[in-house]
């Protein structure tokens, strides 16, 4: 038995921007984590079988089944449940491994809370189980499906490879890549891959890839040329950009779920559209893009500061504690310069979101998040705020000195502006992929 967890993701920088190979993201990795134990054993029967069960959900159990004789790699559910996500997995990881034996493998997924609503729910251990189906669930905007294909192609890839290393970039860029082309086969369409790229690498400055990588990828062929075919471009460079990072020390996220919810290929058809039909559209791209570039150097800045001057950073941390991002931008001592970038870029970035709502009638920030944002900036401690991902009602993300959470929770109570917003209890949890402890899960399978 192996087990594997894989992140949640908030792209605080770079929505739609990413969707061109030409524009860097700032995606966070999530304390948010999708699981994975698995546990299998050869048989010498023709037929092989992958059973995955997802226990927190009703009817959560998808039982595959392919026969070794056959010329193609064909899988069947057997009793016809759906599970696309699921599905293209084993599917793609089958046909890249091309097992020589027959095996029976089973795989459990737990999902940490964060990812759905937590309405009508049962807690065991850390996990809460629900009473309808996965489908009927409503999600929060983490990327679960994201996180379920990772978690899942490294537990299958485990086991057909017993030497299958997560901690080198080798074999996590092969994940990543057949993560990639599973996600994208379930959704029908290939988007940016942001939250493929977060749960496999953890917090990164990504570039995308290519999207012909997987739309040139043959269809209907035989066992030998789709093993072929998959082990070809998963070998591939796909030039993306997978720059570690993580938020400075002393500095939370933390996301402000929205009780209403929107749209991400709406918005994303409509905001494609403008950038087409506006001949403005490339200068406000541009400026997003320099506003989102000068955010990621900010932090960068910060970080350096940790290392350079630990006790400066202490005490600049305690200063900022007392302040709200305008008496922060007042303020004439030196050090706090790194700080003042971070406020100003995200008022670019965010005033960028409002020229492209107002242009494009895609509601990116729209008024009440404009209104809610800017009232989370007078809070004391809180040194920013955007819409994450795709904007819209989904969600709001903020930088906060990490001291300063109450002053979050205090709002809550007696600010009536933030009657729909529950804060969710996560945070930033920089790593990708890795290894856990099946002891931990036992009492859960
Ligand atoms: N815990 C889970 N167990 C089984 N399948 C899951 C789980 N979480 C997500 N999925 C799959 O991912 C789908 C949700 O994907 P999607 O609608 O793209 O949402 P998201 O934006 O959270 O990725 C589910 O319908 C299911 O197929
Ligand atoms: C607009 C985007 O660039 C970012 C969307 O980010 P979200 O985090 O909002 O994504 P969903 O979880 O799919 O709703 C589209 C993309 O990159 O695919």
């Amino acid at each position: 038995m192996k087990a594997f967890s894989a992140p949640g993701k908030a792209l605080i920088a770079g929505g739609y921007l990413v969707l061109d190979k030409q524009f860097d993201s700032y995606v966070v990795a999530l304390s948010s984590r999708m699981h994975a134990v698995v546990k299998g054993e050869d048989s010498d029967s023709i037929e092989s079988t992958i059973r995955i069960k997802s226990p927190q959900f009703l009817e959560g159990e998808w039982c595959y089944k392919y026969n070794h004789d056959s010329s193609n790699f064909r899988i069947i559910e057997i009793s016809g449940r759906k599970n696309p996500f699921a599905e293209a997995t084993v599917l793609t990881v089958l046909s890249y491994a091309n097992p020589l034996i027959s095996s029976n493998i089973s795989i459990t997924i737990f999902s940490d809370p964060g990812y759905h609503s937590q309405e009508n729910v049962i807690q065991k251990g850390q996990f809460l189980y629900h009473s309808q189906k996965i489908t009927d669930v409503a999600k929060t905007g983490l990327g679960s499906s994201a996180g379920l294909v990772t978690v899942l192609t490294t537990s299958l890839l485990s086991f057909y490879w017993n030497t299958l290393d997560i901690k080198s970039l080798e074999h996590l860029e092969i994940i990543h890549n057949l993560a990639q082309v599973a996600h994208c086969q379930a959704q029908g369409k290939v988007g940016s891959g942001f939250d493929v790229a977060a749960a496999t690498f953890g917090s990164i400055v990504y570039k995308r890839f290519d999207p012909s990588f997987i739309n040139d990828l043959a269809t209907d062929l035989t066992k030998e040329e789709q093993h072929k075919e998959i082990s070809k471009v998963v070998k591939l460079d796909w030039g993306i950009k997978n720059d570690r990072v993580a938020l400075p020390k002393g500095i939370r996220l933390v996301m402000g779920d929205i009780k209403g919810g929107s749209n991400t290929p709406k918005l994303v058809s409509k905001v494609l559209q403008w950038r087409k039909d506006d001949p403005e559209s490339e200068k406000i791209y541009s400026a997003l893009n320099e506003s989102n570039m000068k955010l990621v150097e900010s932090l960068s800045k910060i970080n350096n500061l940790v290392k350079t001057s630990p006790e400066q950073y202490t005490d600049i941390l305690s200063t900022i504690k007392e302040l709200s991002s305008s008496e922060i931008l007042s303020e004439t001592d030196l050090k706090l310069i790194p700080f003042q970038e971070v406020i100003e870029s995200t008022s670019k970035i965010r005033s960028n979101f409002r020229v492209i709502t107002e242009r494009s009638g895609a509601e990116i920030e729209p008024q009440p998040q404009t209104i809610l944002l800017d009232e989370c900036n007078k809070i004391k401690g809180v040194l920013s705020g955007v819409v994450p991902g795709a904007g819209g009602y989904d969600a709001i993300s903020l930088l906060v000195e990490e001291n300063s959470i109450g002053n979050l929770l205090k709002a809550k109570e007696t600010n009536p502006i933030f009657k729909n917003v529950e804060w969710l209890s996560l945070t930033e949890q920089d790593i990708g992929i890795q290894e856990e402890n099946v002891a931990s899960y036992i009492d859960f399978l």
